[in-house]
């Protein structure tokens, strides 16, 4: 088993957890849902739909497929049961942290982050290694990320001032953006950012006068190689006929380019293109290789240019559940460095710095959330159990049907599992976390429920809905927990409404 596959220990044991290998064995991904319209879903490479959903919601399974996978192993490596009902991360028991910082609150495997780090520099040798700071970004954070080496993938002037702030190398970071703001180029310029990516024509020339005289910015060029890949239709970016990016298929991307040539304060150093997220095979990032060396060789024909960099953005998937497959990320790394040199070497051309900006795939499997039970509804077909959390903190459920894996801790249950909805606090029908999950039937307020693989787009994505406040994160690390972000209270909330 390799390093690079991320593999997590089973508490006690130090051994593998089988989700370490499941990349290598999509056959035993079999999500809850077992109606036609999820079955075609799964088929297609998606999540179950929402009306798969539904359709499960009417007729939930009587056995859970994935009850024979370690239900850890989705959770943070440092996972460790403590007693008969709680589970400590990095050695301290959630629920001290749930008692100390309150509910619903975000827990941080602060090891988990730096092992994922360090697997990414493992399995990408003398690649740039960006972490995608939409993922989820606070100041702790920053400095995790530097310390381990990587550089800095942010998207908008808040993330950059942030990183900044919190003592960021500016040349180590790169600016992406379908739609950058003139207070977003001012912030990157002024600051002094590595890299910027260009995603559209008309960006090229504002960027340009922006610049100061006597400078040059670096820059790459976001191009859409034409490739469907990604978890959902909503995070699919490879496509034509998307907001992102510049077509390779329309001539877009041929055409910025020599634009970007034009403008003497911009040096195009090379290539960028990101798929889409949550993509589980490496077969698509070999074929964007492949488009994307076909263009540098004509590149190099037409302009007599030898572009350094190739930038392949992110979108490693991981698992939300015990069971769902993974990117392995060691097989990317070579299969991608052979196809470079393989491509290179038919074009005549040396091969360029590669560039990698994961998000998810760093930070995801590192966060747990924690939620207090409010209520417990039976209707007759369902039964609902309401948390103190919901689609302000999480919107991914709602945004893309994504399922996840609950668990009660806290207390030992006395009744056995049993289908259970688990649904948030908002005014609204949709706002299910997990739906038709096995959770014990003795579910009542005040019980705790801990979800894994919270890490990503959770807290990022988070809202105002029903000004309920955010959530803190805390990290653990090595037996103690320490708050980063704190709750955000309603005087946070009322003082930002200055009206009458
Ligand atoms: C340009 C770019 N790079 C990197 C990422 C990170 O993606 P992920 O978190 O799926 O690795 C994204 C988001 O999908 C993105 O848009
Ligand atoms: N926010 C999405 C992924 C989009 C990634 C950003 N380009 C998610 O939660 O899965």
């Amino acid at each position: 088993m390799s390093h690079h596959t991320l593999p997590r220990a089973h508490p006690g044991t130090g051994a593998p957890s089988p989700s370490a290998a499941v990349g290598a064995a999509p056959g035993a991904t079999s999500p809850v849902a077992t109606s036609p319209a999820a079955t075609a879903a799964r088929a297609a490479g998606e999540p179950p739909s929402a009306a798969g959903r539904a359709s499960a919601v009417a007729a939930p399974p009587a056995v859970d497929p994935l009850s024979a996978v370690d239900p850890l192993s989705v959770w943070p490596r440092s996972t460790a049961p403590v007693g008969h009902d709680d589970l400590a991360v990095a050695g301290v028991p959630l629920t001290e942290v749930a008692d100390r910082f309150g509910t619903p609150a975000y827990v941080l495997d602060e090891a988990e982050v730096r092992h994922r780090c360090r697997a990414y520099l493992r399995a990408f040798p003398g690649a740039d290694v960006y972490y995608a700071a939409k993922a989820f970004l606070c100041r702790a954070l920053v400095h995790w990320v530097r310390e381990e080496a990587l550089g800095l993938d942010v998207c908008s002037a808040g993330e950059l001032e942030l990183a900044v702030a919190a003592g960021f190398p500016p040349e180590r970071i790169v600016l992406h953006g379908n739609a950058k703001s003139p207070a977003d180029l001012r912030a990157a310029l002024r600051l002094g950012v590595g890299r910027i990516v260009i995603d559209s024509t008309s960006e090229i020339a504002r960027l340009a006068a922006a610049v100061p005289p006597g400078a040059r910015q670096k820059v790459l060029i976001r191009v859409v190689p034409g490739i469907a890949a990604g978890g959902h239709a909503k995070i699919r970016t490879g496509t034509d006929d998307q907001k992102f990016g510049l077509s390779l298929t329309d001539g877009s991307a041929q055409h910025a380019l020599a634009r970007v040539l034009g403008q003497p304060r911009l040096e195009l150093v090379g290539l960028h293109c990101h798929l889409g997220s949550q993509i589980t095979t490496v077969k698509p990032y070999l074929s964007a290789v492949r488009r994307l060396t076909g263009l540098l060789a004509r590149i190099h024909e037409q302009h007599g240019i030898t572009l350094p960099e190739l930038d392949l953005g992110g979108g490693h998937g991981i698992a939300y559940r015990p069971g769902e497959p993974t990117l392995d990320l060691a097989s990317l790394g070579s299969r991608l460095r052979a196809e470079l040199a393989r491509g290179c070497a038919a074009a005549g051309l040396p091969v360029p710095r590669l560039a990698v900006e994961p998000g998810r795939a760093i930070v995801g499997p590192a966060g747990v959330v924690l939620y207090r039970v409010l209520s417990v509804k039976r209707t007759g077909a369902h039964t609902f159990v309401a948390v103190d959390g919901g689609m302000s903190d999480n919107p991914r459920p709602a945004l893309y049907g994504v399922r996840y894996a609950p668990r009660l801790i806290g207390r030992r249950p006395s009744a056995a599992p049993e289908p259970v909805t688990v649904v948030g606090r908002h005014c609204e029908a949709g706002d299910v976390l997990a739906a038709d999950v096995q959770l014990p039937g003795d579910l009542r307020p005040g019980d705790l429920l801990a979800v894994p693989v919270a890490g990503a787009y959770h807290l990022s994505m988070a809202s105002a809905y029903n000004l309920v406040g955010r959530p803190p994160v805390v990290a653990v690390t090595e037996g103690q927990a320490r708050l980063l972000v704190r709750r955000e209270s309603l005087a946070d909330i009322q003082e930002r409404d200055i009206g009458l």
